[in-house]
């Protein structure tokens, strides 16, 4: 039996049981089964996809964000309208047949933006090239949900069974989880809350059917069973929605769309809250700029360097040279992470958005080193 054959034999039994305690963890049981052969119809080898087809889109930038969404929805007039890079728009549809970069530059950031072929029904089960779509999107660190916004009653219902099918989940947030498999040890199970849908056999269960048998697991949430999956397969992406095309439609819908949860409103096509879009999209990346700093000298507020949210000062010396780290002694910061200005602070310091470092030093050398962005300045001071 083929992966697809399998993924509907047990959607019709699980459609088929009822939910009740005797069928609970039965019912688990088979959720975690679909959700693993999910998975695996999204990777090529096991699941015979196409390779090589123009969709291995080299990683570059400090993040990653893919537009996805039905055909003709506006895809490639935006990466045109907020990048450099020109892709195909056309009022018909299927006008993008592969996957377009393009970059945005923001913050000091640079963010590429992905233009994906239109997705269309049952993508999920690889029908156009749904499945390389989701493949892709699934590698990026911020999916773009792209609707017409003349058409969102029909789009998104559609759109969001596709992506839920394939673990993409809209407007939730990450389970609050801590999961962490071990090598020895077995299975332990702790939570800080009352559990409602989830308990330790079922917990043992799910992990049992996906081969672990050595885990930490604390649950800080009242999580159901899927959530937990989720946790476990560690690959689920959260998205934001994005509605194009509100140049077409009246004032009241509008004011709707705008205040669905995670939603932007915008239309590319009489440039409306494009800005607003670049910003949130930021925002979500949950990314920081921190600068550095000669001493004596007055910060390079022009460079900066870009990390990810509670980055540390050992992932700033990394983002300059990797072997910085190595010859660490402490570093001086000013910002909002420091309680006096300037701190002295080790490596494991969490940095904040718009701190200012300086004085990294080499044990070694006894003499205090500057953090610089070129790292051959280094061995001259
Ligand atoms: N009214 C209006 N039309 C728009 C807007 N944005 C794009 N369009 C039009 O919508 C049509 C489709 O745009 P594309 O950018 O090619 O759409 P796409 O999602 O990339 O399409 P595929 O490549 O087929 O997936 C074009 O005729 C655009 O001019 C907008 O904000 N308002």
């Amino acid at each position: 039996m083929g992966i697809l054959e399998k993924i509907t034999e047990i959607e019709k039994e699980i459609s088929r049981t009822q939910k009740n305690k005797a069928t609970e963890y039965h019912l688990g049981l088979l959720k975690a089964k679909l959700a693993k052969y999910r998975v695996q119809l999204l990777e090529p080898s096991k699941s015979g996809g196409a390779k090589g087809d123009g969709f291995d889109v080299m990683k570059s930038g400090d993040a990653r964000v893919a537009l996805i969404g039905f055909p003709s929805v506006g895809k490639s007039t935006l990466l045109n309208k907020l990048t450099k890079t020109h892709s195909e728009a056309g009022a018909y549809e299927f006008t993008t047949l592969t996957c377009i970069p393009g970059k945005i530059e923001y913050n000091g950031a640079n963010i590429q933006l992905l233009d994906l072929p239109g997705i269309i029904e049952g993508a999920a089960q690889g029908k156009g090239r749904g499945r390389q779509v989701i493949a892709v999107a699934r590698t990026a660190d911020l999916i773009l949900m792209m609707l017409d916004a003349t058409k969102s009653d029909q789009q998104r219902p559609l759109l969001e069974r596709e992506l839920e099918a394939v673990g993409i989940r809209l407007n939730t947030e990450k389970p609050n989880v801590y999961f962490k498999v071990k090598k020895g040890g077995g299975i332990s199970f702790n939570s800080t809350v009352k559990l409602t849908y989830l308990n330790e056999k079922m917990v043992y269960h799910i992990l049992h059917d996906y081969k672990i048998f050595n885990a930490e697991v604390l649950v800080r949430q009242d999580i159901t069973v899927d959530e937990f999956i989720d946790v476990v397969l560690g690959n689920r992406k959260y998205i934001k929605c994005c509605y194009n095309k509100i140049d077409s439609i009246v004032m009241e819908e509008l004011d709707r769309l705008a205040h669905e949860p995670n939603t932007i409103v915008i239309s590319c096509e009489l440039d409306l809250n494009l800005d607003y879009l670049v910003e949130q999209i930021w925002k979500h990346l949950n990314l920081l700029r921190v600068y550095t700093k000669k001493r004596g000298e007055f910060p390079d507020f022009d460079g900066g360097l870009i990390v990810r949210k509670n980055s540390t000062v050992e992932h700033v010396c990394h983002a300059i040279h990797r072997s910085l780290s190595e010859e660490f002694r402490y570093a001086l910061v000013w910002g909002v992470s420091t309680k006096h200005n300037p701190q002295r602070v080790g490596l494991s310091h969490v940095i904040e958005d718009e701190d200012v470092i300086q004085g990294i030093c080499l044990q070694n050398r006894k003499e205090e080193v500057n953090i610089i962005s070129d790292p051959t300045v280094l061995l001259l001071i």
